[in-house]
């Protein structure tokens, strides 16, 4: 993972007729670790959007050097197909990476329906798609919502080993999120 950065310079964001922060600024290189923290509604969400190029900033820029990993609110997983076939789909496209099945308690789900699948196995699922996916830059929304304390600790240990192999983890967060030197952006640093 060699190269690996992701920067933000005198970013600014708007929805609908709101502007959400401004002049907000950012750089991490591989290793590095960052939470966006704030209030509901601040916009943490719509900042992974942006980073993760899939929202135009109102202002400012941003650069990467890296594949991007995103998981948000919306697995990346036909509900309709069960888990492990909607897996092996990416996999093809990805390469045949070990998902890490067993450890995300999953092991027992691969004939499941994406979609009868709980609130906490879905955001596992997820992760097992993202580490399968390989990239180096995992851009997180809210990652934990959903999950039990064991699984709390192991997306904290995965990140964790992400950035150890030097990735880069940006993890939006109302809650805390345990890892040593993670750095922290207040978003209410930059509300407009
Ligand atoms: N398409 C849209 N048009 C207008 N406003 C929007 C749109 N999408 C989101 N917003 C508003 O932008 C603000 C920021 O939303 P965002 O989802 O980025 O916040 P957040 O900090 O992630 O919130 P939460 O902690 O509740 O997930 C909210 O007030 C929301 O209502």
């Amino acid at each position: 993972m060699q190269g690996v950065r992701i920067a933000a310079t005198d970013l600014a964001c708007r929805r609908g007729d709101r502007v959400l922060f401004r002049g907000l600024a950012l750089e991490l290189a591989g290793g590095e670790a960052l939470q966006v923290a704030g209030a509901n509604g601040i916009g943490k969400s719509s900042l992974i959007r942006i980073l993760a190029g899939l929202m135009r900033p109102f202002a400012g820029s941003v650069e990467r050097a890296g594949t991007i990993g995103l998981i948000d609110e919306r697995p990346a997983l036909d509900p309709h197909m069960p888990l492990g076939r909607a897996l092996r789909f990416w996999q093809r496209l990805d390469g045949a990476v070990d998902n890490q099945l067993a450890r995300l308690g999953l092991a027992g789900l691969s004939d499941v329906p994406v979609r009868y699948l709980s609130t906490g196995q879905r955001k596992r699922a997820a992760l097992a798609r993202l580490i399968g996916q390989q990239a180096a830059v995992w851009l997180l929304d809210e990652p934990l919502n959903g999950l039990d304390a064991h699984a709390v600790a192991l997306v904290e240990a995965l990140v964790a080993e992400h950035c150890r192999a030097g990735g880069i983890a940006v993890v939006a967060s109302h809650q805390p999120f345990a890892l040593a030197a993670m750095r922290r952006l207040d978003l209410a640093e930059f509300a407009a």
